[in-house]
């Protein structure tokens, strides 16, 4: 049988080799034994490299989550209220890459929220960590693997939209790839059918219905104002320059972060139903007499702030999705 192996190089420039199928032996085609904790080698992450994490995981696990949840910066107290839980730390899983960002714990939690089946990312992975997009969103793919209809990724973000207060939530309806428009997207490489096709739709990646249903809860708990909005990822790990955010602004970006983008592709990749929300941690200063600074501790400390209003929000919503019979893009 013949296979593709792809050693990656860079984050973009992968090299393409056909070999003889015998890909797991860590011999790279070019004859060079690949060191085990080699980052940038795909190899480790062919359909059977997922399934195989996703066995691990299943045969530890005696149910089957039908939602996932990225939680954001500061946000992994969303795990906190889920019950009957199995909790894998991230080094311990095959193939799982590692945490290592301050408010990612780094721990794939598999438990009920309000008697529904979840896993919960407990920390997500970043380009700015030295990872190239593929293996950021890798865990999506394990999570489609082990069972999931619906993805909920969070993220903490900058706000742009003068609408926008700290602590506000926005259900991002769109995104901008920047990082895609130089050809740097977490599908790059060769594509595995059994994830999904080779050139994929996204004017309807954000699902509608799950969005009204999100305003609805949200307002059912009477949680104040909700915002819906545009969401981009740039490659950080700095802050933007007020010329970066004036741009953003002007092309229509209402929150900005370093995440959740390329996630969203490899979800709707794999025919994911998804919902994705910003908490907006800080306000984007777009001139130069504002004199005050983003910082990762204010992330982190708005996250904590928010907690219980966003678990509330969380668990109210995943209830809801399953009593509709998880409703979403097919
Ligand atoms: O993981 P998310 O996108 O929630 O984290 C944002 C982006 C950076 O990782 C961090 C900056 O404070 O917050
Ligand atoms: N890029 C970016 N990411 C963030 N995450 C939280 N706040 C911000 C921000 O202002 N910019």
């Amino acid at each position: 049988m013949m296979m593709i192996e792809q050693e990656d190089v860079g984050a973009t420039t992968p090299i393409h080799k056909l070999t003889n199928g015998n890909s797991n032996n860590g011999l790279l085609t070019n004859g060079h034994k690949a060191k085990k904790d080699d980052d940038k080698a795909t190899y480790k992450y062919t359909y059977e490299h997922l399934a195989e994490t996703a066995k691990y995981l299943l045969e530890r696990v005696p149910f089957r989550p039908k939602i996932g949840i990225i939680c954001g910066s500061g946000m992994g107290s969303l795990a906190e209220a889920l019950t009957d839980k199995v909790v894998f730390p991230y080094n311990q899983i095959p193939h799982f890459p590692e945490s290592t960002v301050e408010g990612h714990a780094g721990q794939l939690v598999f438990g009920y929220l309000m008697g529904v089946e979840v896993v919960c990312m407990k920390g997500r992975f970043h380009h700015y960590e030295g990872y190239p997009l593929w293996k950021c969103s890798m865990p999506v793919r394990v999570m489609k693997l082990v069972g999931i209809s619906h993805l909920i990724a969070t993220n903490a973000a900058g706000g742009l939209n003068p609408k926008y207060k700290v602590g506000d939530v926005m259900l991002v309806n769109d995104h901008i790839n920047l990082m895609g428009f130089s050809g740097n997207n977490p599908l790059h490489g060769p594509n595995d059918e059994r994830f999904g096709p080779r050139f994929l739709p996204m004017n309807r990646a954000y699902d509608k219905d799950l969005i009204e249903l999100a305003k609805k809860v949200w307002d059912d708990l009477k949680l104040g104002p909700i915002h819906e909005g545009v969401y981009t990822c740039l490659g950080g790990p700095n802050f933007e320059t007020v010329a970066e955010l004036k741009m953003l602004q002007m092309v229509g970006v209402d929150a900005v972060g370093m995440s959740t983008v390329h996630e969203v592709i490899t979800a709707r990749h794999c025919d994911l139903t998804v919902l994705a929300f910003s908490l907006i941690t800080n306000f984007c200063a777009t001139n130069y007499e504002n004199q005050s600074e983003a910082n990762h501790e204010e992330v982190m400390d708005v996250g904590k702030m928010r907690q219980d209003t966003l678990a509330t929000f969380v668990q109210n919503l995943v209830l809801r999705i399953k009593k509709l019979g998880y409703p979403g893009i097919k």
